[in-house]
């Protein structure tokens, strides 16, 4: 499902004294069947744009199209459900949610809400904590019992088993370990390519923009400043540093590798590398470098960390 801003703004405490306008001039599109990642630095609007994208709120001007429903203010209330079904929102620290007294009920929860019976709410639960890696031992637990991972997997079941087309992640990894950061963001990549869902996800992480998203939108001062592919978000160093950003690690070494090194390491924009695994590969071609059977450095990473 597409998501479309045409000339979007918002503008908090409208009316009042105390009114501020957070978005302006919005025009953006959320391709179907995209990874979006939402960049830009704190306070630049990413959260309010990000709670537009199922209605919660609605627009002070212009319109948001979500999929077949235009919503502007003042939208009905009434229209907003098929919406809320449709596009799945997991805000920071979704375990905070969490309330009954079974991990399946849980989960059970949103299904039953929009209208399933028992049966089918439980199926859609089972599915839904399969696929976040919940085993199902758990189930029947309190969800109050289980680790911190674990119960933000169960949060994040509560909203797939929803079904939704569009899942919005605002910063899903925050207050994670760097395994239990790889570990959560590789589930959604294998979610994304498994149901052929359309991701949006809110992050400080460039990496993680470098590894899984195919569209990024920048948000400075309340409004999209740029917007692209990774390679072409990340193409230009010092006008990510006027917006108070900064090049994923690998990109960021390689940069100053070929400024030291005084030559091109790579022929285009587009090919510069973003990721470690790219810059790996860059590396063992410009060094001609035999290929050895050894770990990645993301294995090593791992075992390092399993290690501690
Ligand atoms: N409820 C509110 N009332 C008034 N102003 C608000 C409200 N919520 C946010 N703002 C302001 O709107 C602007 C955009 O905030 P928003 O939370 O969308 O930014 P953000 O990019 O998500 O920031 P962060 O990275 O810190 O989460 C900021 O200037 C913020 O102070």
């Amino acid at each position: 499902m597409e998501i479309v801003f045409k000339n979007v703004g918002y503008t908090y405490g409208l009316g009042t004294p105390f009114a501020f306008q957070a978005l302006r001039d919005i025009n953006v599109t959320i391709p179907h069947g995209s990874y979006t990642a939402i960049i830009g630095h704190t306070g630049s609007g990413k959260s309010t744009i990000t709670q537009h994208l199922n209605a919660l709120m609605q627009p002070t001007e212009g319109q948001v199209l979500i999929g077949d429903k235009v919503i502007s203010a003042g939208t009905k209330a009434k229209d907003l459900k098929a919406i809320r079904q449709k596009v799945g929102m997991v805000f920071q620290f979704p375990e905070g949610q969490l309330f009954e007294e079974s991990v399946i009920k849980d989960v059970m929860f949103g299904p039953m809400n929009f209208g399933d019976s028992e049966e089918v709410a439980r199926q859609k639960a089972e599915e839904a904590l399969e696929d976040v890696g919940i085993d199902p031992e758990l189930f029947e637990r309190s969800p109050f019992e289980l680790s911190g991972g674990q119960m933000r997997r169960v949060a994040i079941a509560g909203v797939i088993a929803m079904k939704p087309e569009v899942l919005v992640l605002d910063e899903p990894t925050a207050g994670l370990d760097p395994k239990g950061r790889i570990e959560m963001m590789t589930m959604f990549d294998e979610l994304y390519k498994k149901q052929g869902l359309t991701i949006v996800l809110v992050t400080h992480q460039m990496e993680d923009v470098a590894t899984y998203a195919n569209h990024v939108i920048v948000m400075d001062g309340g409004t999209s400043v740029k917007k692209g592919t990774p390679a072409e978000v990340f193409a230009d160093a010092s006008w990510l540093q006027e917006h108070q950003l900064s090049l994923p690690d690998a990109a960021d070494f390689a940069t100053r590798l070929q400024a030291q090194a005084g030559k091109f390491l790579w022929d285009s924009a587009d090919d510069m590398p973003l990721t470690v695994d790219a810059l790996a590969d860059l590396l063992m071609a410009k060094f001609d470098l035999p290929m050895a059977d050894a770990p990645s450095n993301l294995e090593k990473g791992d075992q390092a960390i399993d290690e501690r």
